[in-house]
This record gives structure tokens, sequence and C-alpha cells, in this order.
């Protein structure tokens, strides 16, 4: 809609040239206005148009208005001639800028926000941090950019110079034109080609400064989100916390590199010409300064109101990159289920509210930027007409009236980039606001500090004394009461029971994903909250899951994973002891079998085994097997059980199942139910009781024999 209205604007300006040539007429001795008339014999009329932009074809007919008036110091043949063409461009702009500002916001691709209320706050402190190691290159930046816009300055008035030359020799006609006009036009050429270098310079330094300032802001934002505990990602979708380290940092960047550039440029620049107005024309200036305080007061209000509607934009943004994420995270399961269609109208939901918001936001923007224009371009209006009358008084040169023109168009142009820079600068700042929200985010488990057991003398004894637990996204729902249970060093304890009684937040609690709500977890007699985490979960406990996710990469680096300075040789050797050498050896590329993502291109016996290796390579004391081989067929799990019983050897091992015929050979059977141990004791001893184990062995068998 609007490019189509910016082409029809095109070439209503281009196709009817003449048109805007032709806004004025001379009857008799007066100047008269008239929108489509071409006065044939008129020596103030050529055939062809002014060249230059609508404010410098104004002065042209200014110029040849003055020159050719029988009364030059007619007040009304100026004014009227002067009003025509100032409309014009005024009613150009406004539209111009609507139709900029529509496409500018329509098409926003704003990032993503994750905390809904309150609003993030922006911490300065923190893009501090990120600034001053490019200060140096930053405020040569910033020096060249206000160079720039100093000798942006400059132009209006040495313009001036050149059109009163021009003047003079019109006037007096005496010796040669180009020896005139040489000395002011090699002046400005000189002005052209030094403020053409610094913004060369000034660019080129800032994209160093913003890409430099990004990808620590990346780097920083992915450490804080790794450092984050479990129930962090408990709360927040993946697609949103990647959205921040991509389009909110992207945002970011080209807010803070337009604020700086732009910014500082139109900020200098609006107050360098403002001061050089003063002194061509006090009078002229006046006017121009008294609507610029409402223009402000309304910017402020409207621009608060915008910042919500961008929040809520971005929001909605994100909801729809979630659903789309996790479609196609899923898309086995999606297709496997035929809700391709469904996946396709939730996410079209989204993305329909999302437009919608979008479209009020730049609707909103645009208006604000619409009148915004409109008052900018009364401004210029007012002192084009004011202008024509202190020409026509002889209160001012024709060089002065080119400069002031030349000067508030630089005022306007630089306010109305000012007033663009906004929208950008509401995104910016709540893109920033929400990665900063990240960054400064404390885990509640810290990884690193803590103490050590040394490695001869831990045993392995894991004892869970009274402890309560409730997940902090259901604070509500205990899923363990007053539990406590003991694991002797190198003896394998198995935990069985009803689904959701609570079994894997066991192993989580002994992991330290979590920390109870009440109670303690202890090792050897510490509770663990005291242990240095980091050597907790990366030497002293092995954790194989019942879906083991594999990394993109080959057989050798994922097994690796488990202890990244492991030789080749203990690589291979944990293999052999997790039953996965012969397989893998059959690969072509052995080893360096890329195993695609999430091993997506192994059968799901062949994962688990690579993922015993990888638990195995670091040798842990304790081994947590959470119905490690519940998901595979009989055959796979034949293979996965001899080398989880050769693995466990020497070990404390927690095991929790589903099958009842994997764990009989445990040291202690413990029967879950509602988040408490119901009954305990070896395999035969729960089947002498007769109670609950008895129960789901019968029942376990009953189903086998269906
Ligand atoms: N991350 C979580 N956030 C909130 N609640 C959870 C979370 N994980 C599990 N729960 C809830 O905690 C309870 C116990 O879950 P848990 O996974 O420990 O049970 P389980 O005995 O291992 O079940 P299953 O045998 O089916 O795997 C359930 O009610 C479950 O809904």
């Amino acid at each position: 809609m609007s490019q189509l209205l910016c082409s029809r604007l095109c070439v209503t300006s281009h196709s009817r040239p003449l048109s805007f040539y032709s806004l004025c007429r001379k009857t008799g001795d007066k100047w008269k206005l008239s929108r489509w008339y071409i006065p044939r014999n008129s020596h103030a009329h050529s055939s062809n148009p002014p060249p230059g932009n609508a404010l410098q074809r104004i002065w042209s007919l200014t110029q040849r208005a003055i020159r050719h008036s029988p009364s030059r110091t007619s007040k009304s043949a100026g004014l009227k001639f002067i009003l025509g063409p100032a409309v014009f461009s005024v009613s150009a702009r406004l539209f111009c800028s609507v139709a900029r500002c529509e496409a500018d916001y329509n098409n926003n691709t704003p990032g993503e926000v994750i905390t809904k209320d309150p609003v993030p706050e922006f911490k300065w402190h923190i893009l501090w941090k990120f600034v001053r190691p490019q200060l140096f290159a930053l405020v040569c930046a910033v020096v060249l950019a206000f160079g720039a816009a100093i000798l942006n300055i400059q132009i209006p008035l040495m313009l001036g110079d050149l059109v009163n030359v021009v003047a003079r020799y019109l006037r007096e006609n005496t010796g040669s034109y180009v020896n005139e006009i040489k000395g002011p036009a090699m002046k400005l050429l000189g002005l052209y080609g030094i403020q053409g270098l610094l913004t060369t310079g000034y660019i080129i330094l800032l994209s160093r400064v913003g890409e430099r300032v990004a990808a620590d802001m990346r780097k920083s934002l992915f450490a804080s989100l790794l450092r984050q505990d479990v129930a962090f990602f408990d709360a927040n979708k993946t697609g949103q916390l990647v959205n921040r380290l991509t389009a909110d940092i992207q945002e970011f960047k080209s807010s803070f590199k337009l604020v700086i550039s732009q910014g500082l440029r139109s900020i200098t620049q609006t107050v360098g010409c403002f001061v050089s107005l003063y002194v061509i024309s006090p009078k002229l200036t006046g006017l121009t300064v008294v609507v610029l305080p409402c223009l402000v007061g309304a910017g402020a209000l409207i621009g608060s109101f915008l910042r919500k509607l961008s929040r809520l934009a971005q929001e909605q943004v994100a909801k729809a990159t979630g659903v789309a994420d996790e479609a196609l995270g899923n898309v086995r399961t999606v297709k496997a289920f035929a809700m391709e269609e469904r996946e396709l109208q939730l996410y079209s939901n989204e993305v329909d509210k999302s437009c919608e918001m979008n479209e009020n936001l730049g609707g909103g923007i645009a208006v604000f930027q619409g009148l915004s224009n409109v008052a900018l371009n009364c401004i210029v209006l007012g002192t084009i007409f004011a202008g024509g009358t202190l020409i026509s008084s002889n209160e001012m040169s024709p060089g002065d009236l080119m400069s002031f023109l030349v000067a508030s168009q630089t005022v306007q142009r630089s306010l109305a980039s000012i007033s663009i820079l906004f929208g950008q600068v509401v995104r910016g700042i709540s893109s920033g606001a929400r990665v900063f929200e990240y960054l400064s985010l404390q885990p509640t488990i810290p990884l690193s500090g803590g103490g050590r057991i040394p490695y001869h003398s831990l045993t392995g004894r894991v004892d869970f004394m009274n402890v309560s637990f409730s997940y902090p996204t259901r604070p509500g729902h205990e899923v363990l009461k007053k539990f406590s249970l003991s694991l002797p060093p190198c003896k394998t304890v198995a935990i069985v029971g009803e689904s959701g009684g609570g079994k894997s937040t066991v192993a989580s609690l002994l992991e330290r994903f979590y920390d109870p709500t009440s109670g303690v977890v202890m090792l050897d007699g510490l509770d663990i909250r005291t242990l240095d985490l980091a050597w907790l979960r990366g030497q002293v406990i092995g954790f194989i899951n019942q879906e083991p996710v594999l990394f993109g990469s080959s057989v050798m680096e994922n097994i690796r994973f488990g202890k990244p300075d492991a030789t080749d040789a203990e690589v291979i050797s944990a293999a052999k002891q997790a039953n996965a050498h012969r397989f893998i050896s059959s690969f072509p590329d052995g080893y360096n079998t890329m195993v695609g993502e999430r091993g997506v291109t192994l059968s799901g016996g062949q994962k688990q085994r690579i993922a015993i290796a990888r638990a195995l390579i670091k040798n842990p004391s304790i081994l947590v097997l959470d119905e490690a081989t519940s998901a595979l067929d009989a055959e796979s799990e034949r293979v996965v059980q001899e080398a989880l019983d050769r693995a466990t050897r020497g070990r404390t091992v927690l095991i929790i199942a589903h099958r009842l015929s994997t764990i009989q050979g445990a040291d202690l059977i413990c029967v879950m139910s509602n988040g408490r141990i119901v009954e305990a004791g070896t395999h035969l001893e729960l089947l002498s009781k007769g109670g609950l184990y008895s129960d789901l062995i019968r029942r376990q068998r009953a189903e086998g024999q269906k």
C-alpha cells in the first residue's frame, strides 16, 4: 500500500513537472497563483522546470520572480508567488513521509519477549560493559560523525555565499562569471569531499563497534542461558530463548548503530542549523521555535503509548515462533499423527494476531510520523511565507534566504529522521532490555563453587533425608513428601511404582537439577548443596535416561562429550563396555560416522549404547539409570541390559524402572506411591509380602501374556 502510494506520488510529481513549475502566472503587474496554467511568453518561466528538490525549485522560482517582477518591493507579489510552491512542497512531503513510515513499520520483524509484566528494565550499566572495550573506536566514530554534521551545517551558509556571488554578478554584470564563482564553488566542493570522507570513516568504525558489541552480547547471553537452572528451561520455551540470541540482539544492534550515527548527526545538525537560522534571521527563527515544544510534548506522550503497543506485538510474534519451533522440533510426531493441518492452523492463528498487532503498531507510528511531519512542514511553510515578505521589503538578501531555506530544510530533514529514529529506538530499547534481563539473571543453583570430595575417599553413598519437593512451575503440587532413601556405596537400588509417583524427580534431585523444598540430599554425609556442582555432575554422577539425546556430530565426539579430554583409546574402551564397539566399527566411517540431528540416523538401541558409553567414559561413582531400556524392543533391551550390567559393577546405582524384570537383581527395590516409599526390600522379600510390588509384577506378567 505504501509502495503504491509512493509510486503514485512519484508518478504525479514527475509526470507533471510543469504543473508544479507553473504555479504562478503574471497578470498585468500582479503575480497570481494558478495551479495548472503555463504562461506562454513569460521570461519568468522557461519550458523546463528548475532542477533540484522541492525547496530548491521554490528558491529558483523565487529568484526568477524577483528578477522579473515589475515591482520588486510589492509584498503581495512575493508572498503569493511563494505560497503555491510551498503548499505543494508541504503536501508532497507529508504524503511521502506517511507512505515511507508505513513501509518501514509494516515490514518490521521484531524479536521476542518472554517476560510479560512488568516490562524489563533497560540496564545501562550492562550496556556499558559491552561498549567499554570498544570505547576508543566508538569515540572516534562519534567525533567523525560530529565533524560530518558540523560540516553539514556549513553547507547552507556557503550555498548562501555562492548565491550572493551569483546575484551580485547578475546585478553588476562585470568580470568573468567563472572567476567570480570559482572560489566559493571550490570551497563548497572541498567541504563536500571532506564530509564524504568523514561519513565513510564513521560508518566503518560504527559498524565495527556494532558488530563487536553484538558478538560479545551473543556470547554472554548464551553463557548466561547455559548457566541457568533446569527450572528456568521448564518455564521458558527454547524458541523464545533462541530468539533473544538472534532477533533481539540484531534489533538492538541496528538501533544502537542508527542512534549513534543518525541520531547524533540529526541532533547536531538540528542544533547547529538552528544557530545558523538565528544568526541569519532571528525573526524567522522565532516562528520555528514556537511550534517545537508542542511537538516534543506530543511526541513524548504518543511515544509511551507506542512502546506498549510494540511490546505486545513482539510478545505475540514470540508466541507464533514458539508454535513453529515446537512443530518443527517434533516434526516426526506431528507427521505420525497427521497433525500438519492443525499445527498450521495454530501457527496461522498466532501469526494473524501478531500481524494485526504489528499493523496497529505500524499505524500508530505512521500517524505519529505523519503528524510530526505536518508540524515540521508547517514551520517551513511559515518561514518561506515570512521570508518572502522580508525579501520583498529588502530586509534580507537572496543569499540569506537561500541559506535560510537550505538550513531550515536540513533542520526539517534532521527532525524528520529523529522522528523515524523514534520507532527504531523504541524497538531497540525493548530488545536490549529483554537481552539484558537474561544477562543479569543469576541461577539459583550456581554451577561452580563449593567443595569436592577427593576421588580416593569418595564412597558414593547417597542419602535422601526427609526430602519434600514441588516443581517451581507448580508450587502448590508437592511431588515428594518427606521422602527418605539411602543408597549404600556400590549397591544397586531400584525405584518402581505408579506413573507420576515421583521416581524421575528423585533422580533429578540427585543430579541437583532442582533443590528440595525441604530436607536434604547427601553424598558421603555432605549436603550436595555444599558441593561443587560442576564436579558433581561432570565427574561423580553418570546419567542415562530413556531418550538419550545425541548431538549432531560424530560418534567419537558424542562419546567424548562425557569427558572432553578423553583419548581415542578411552573412547573405544567406553564403547566396548557399552556394547557399542561392534556396531560402530561396522559403519563405513566407524567412530567418525555423523549421527545426524539428535542422533536421528541411529536406532534406539544404538543411541542408548552410545549414551551409556558417554556416561561410562567419565568413570562415575554413581550411575543413575532412568528407564534406560524401557523404550527398546526385546533384542535391543537384551544387548543394552548386558552393557548396563557390566557398567553398574563397582558403582552406586539408582535405577528407575518400569519393566520390573530388569531390576530383580537389585540390592534394594523401593516401591513409590504418591511421593513416598511405601514398600522396600529385595525382589523375593517384596514378593513374599504380597503387597504393591507383587501386584505390579502380577499386572506386568498378565500384560506380557496378552
Ligand atoms: N518439570 C516439571 N515441572 C512440573 N511438574 C513436573 C515436572 N516434571 C514432572 N512433573 C510432575 O511431577 C510428578 C512426578 O513426575 P515424575 O516424572 O517424577 O514421575 P515418575 O514417577 O517418574 O513417572 P513416570 O513413571 O511416568 O516417568 C508428576 O505429577 C509430573 O506431572
